[in-house]
């Protein structure tokens, strides 16, 4: 199936207080890793949706409508790309795992609206998440109304991938953390640090 690979990177970075983008671990940008998995993945280049182009030798788009969230990176990309689907995920997931994304592009049920991973105290991740080019009029409608939430656009036909069968990939489920605060990052360097992360290598 026909799918663009996104990275947002249209935020703001208030509770991290500087830009998440430009963020490193030992040296290493984040995005060049999630750029390398989803690029190997899909065979294809992806593209940075949210911001003018800091850096060259990469795609970027900005937002067509600005300070919308999320899914304002959606509805840009869907009016760029004429792909069935867009795999959206964010710049600041450092340890998202590339079998766990392989296993949800080959189970991706081509009827279905989104493809969402599903945890067990149900909570979903829709920053990790397969999205078809027909909720585009639901998008649409949902940003007229101010609705900005990417949850309230999985409402039917959304097929979800639980958390025991990512488990058996990504135990910890590691692919999930993101840094939303300085806190997370420490966070994050020491589960570095306890090398409980094998798929690290930048
Ligand atoms: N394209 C685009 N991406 C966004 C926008 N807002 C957030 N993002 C991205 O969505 C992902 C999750 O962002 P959040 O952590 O929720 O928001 P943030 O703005 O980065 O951080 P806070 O300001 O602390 O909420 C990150 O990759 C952001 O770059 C937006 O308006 N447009």
């Amino acid at each position: 199936m026909n799918t663009k690979p996104v990275i947002l990177v249209g935020g703001k970075s208030r509770r991290f207080g500087s830009d998440k983008f430009f963020l490193t671990i030992n040296g290493n940008l984040i995005f060049e890793r999630t750029y390398r998995i989803l690029k190997d993945v899909f065979q294809k280049e992806p593209v940075f949706v949210g911001r003018q182009a800091p850096i060259k030798n990469y795609e970027f788009i900005e937002d067509l409508i600005p300070n919308l969230g999320p899914i304002g990176g959606l509805y840009t990309a869907f009016n760029y790309f004429n792909t069935d689907f867009v795999f959206l995920t964010a710049c600041d997931m450092p340890f998202i795992n590339r079998e766990v994304l392989k296993f949800m592009m080959e189970n991706l049920d081509r009827n279905t609206y989104a493809c969402v991973p599903k945890l067990e105290n149900g909570y979903i991740e829709p920053l990790f998440a397969f999205y078809s080019k027909k909720l585009l009029p639901k998008i649409e409608r949902n940003i007229e109304v101010n609705n900005l939430k990417l949850r309230s656009l999985l409402d039917e036909n959304v097929q979800y991938v639980y958390s025991d069968e990512i488990k058996s990939i990504d135990p910890e489920l590691l692919t999930f953390l993101n840094i939303n605060t300085k806190n997370d990052f420490d966070k994050i360097c020491k589960i570095l640090e306890n090398e409980k992360v094998t798929d690290f290598a930048f």
